[in-house]
């Protein structure tokens, strides 16, 4: 069976998604989520003209003689009669302008005696000095977020300053996680002979943390074709993701189990290293994701598939993680036949690629700030060449 492409494995995975329905919820809940539909303006920012500084209003044109000051203006409190010729309104950052008046003064500029101003520093240099104007920022009725994109922290308080108080999105993705392995024991339990500390579940859970995700934990499953194919068909989920049992070997039970809880599967191993052995079909409703055992094959194909799934689920238009360009540290040999994602270290520019790249080595994976990119039949590669790289989180 011939290997299928990352790319085009990544873009079948995504064609399997069901459709997700959407909700409504408040800016508090939605960072982090996908805008729904267009983020538009429901008013204007500023509103009105505003001081960017501490001082005082004035016409531009009576700036070198001395000015009488008639009142203040402060955030939230405008002044509310015209500034006529020479007079002047103490203001304060954030305070609207008095109309009549076109620039602020700053105070560290003027010399005040009294209720007389003079300019004792250069002032503004013309007519809107230290002036936010009206629709700055943005007008009401701009697009200001584009249904697909993130809800970043900024992208949320935008919503809030541009007045809205909910957003729509889509309800959080439901990720059931299984573990498969006979060895397989909980982080902590005394240890038998043969037995392993159970460690990929947590990996991805915290590896989705930031997505819109509930998590269905479904704990360590054995390598028993019945067990597997009753809880496979028992789950209530938008993504099961198995790990372990995806390979050729007697007991790699994940792909039979799966086809008999109902899964039609769409492909199974991918030209990837690390996570060759991966599968991916439709369970009714549920898209499943069998990942490999092996820990960093676990974590490359969470980081290539299931995150970017979810983003799609979750609405985004770009789901796929976006790859930089670095500097090789050191020289790399000529690739085979499979993308390869080489654990790295990033310092000033300059990648250097971990010597070992075993897919069982988490300490490895564990001191690596970012994955190189080596295509399919990369020729070799000198220290100083250019290449892609995926940053970790
Ligand atoms: N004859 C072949 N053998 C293998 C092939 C192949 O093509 N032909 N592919 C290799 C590749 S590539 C990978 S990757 C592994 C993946 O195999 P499985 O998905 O079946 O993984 P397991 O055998 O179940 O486990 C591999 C390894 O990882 C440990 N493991 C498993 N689950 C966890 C977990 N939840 N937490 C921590 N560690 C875990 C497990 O104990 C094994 O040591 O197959 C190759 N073999
Ligand atoms: O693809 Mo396996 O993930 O090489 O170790």
């Amino acid at each position: 069976m011939s290997l299928l492409p990352v790319t085009e494995a990544q873009s079948r995975l995504l064609a399997l998604a069901p459709p997700i329905a959407g909700e409504s919820v408040p800016l508090a809940d939605a960072a982090g989520r996908w805008a729904a539909s267009d983020l538009v303006a429901l008013r204007t920012q500023p509103a009105a003209d505003l001081s960017a500084m501490d001082g005082y209003a004035i016409r531009f044109a009576d700036r070198t003689a001395p000015m009488r000051v008639i009142g203040e203006s402060a955030a939230g409190l405008p002044f509310a009669s015209p500034v006529a010729p020479g007079e002047a309104v103490r203001i304060f950052t954030g305070a609207q302008m008095p109309a009549g008046a076109d620039c602020v003064l700053v105070q560290e500029e003027v010399a005040r005696d009294g209720d007389t101003l003079t300019l004792a520093g250069e002032g503004p240099r013309g007519p809107g000095g230290n002036v936010r104007r009206r629709g700055l920022d943005f007008a009401q009725g701009d697009v200001l977020v584009a249904a697909g994109e993130r809800l970043t922290p900024a992208r949320l308080a935008l919503a809030g300053v541009a007045g809205h108080a909910a957003l729509p999105v889509r309800r959080p993705i439901r990720v059931a996680i299984a573990a498969t392995g006979d060895e397989l024991v909980p982080p902590g339990t005394p240890l038998a002979a043969g037995q392993l500390p159970e460690s990929n579940s947590l990996m991805i859970a915290a590896l989705i943390a930031d997505q819109p995700v509930e998590i269905v934990p479904l704990g360590i499953l054995p390598d028993r074709l019945d067990v597997l194919t009753d809880a496979f068909a028992a789950v209530d989920a938008d993504i099961l993701v198995t790990t372990g049992g995806a390979s050729v070997g007697d007991h790699d039970l994940v792909r039979p189990a799966l086809e008999s809880a109902g899964a039609a599967l769409d492909f199974w191993r991918i030209a990837l290293r690390p996570g060759k052995p991966m599968m991916a079909g439709r369970m009714r409703d549920t898209v499943v994701l069998g990942l490999p055992g092996n820990p960093v094959s676990a974590f490359v194909t969470s980081t290539l598939f299931l995150r970017p799934l979810i983003a799609a689920m979750a609405g985004a238009t770009l789901p796929f993680p976006a790859k930089l360009q670095a500097r090789l540290g050191e020289r790399l040999p000529a690739n085979g036949e499979r993308t390869d994602y080489l654990r790295a270290v990033l310092v000033e520019g300059r990648v250097h690629v971990a010597a070992i790249q075993d897919s069982s080595m988490l300490r490895t994976l564990a001191r690596s700030t970012c994955l190189v990119v080596r295509a399919p039949h990369a020729p070799k590669a000198d220290s100083g060449d250019v290449v892609d790289i995926l940053m970790l989180a």
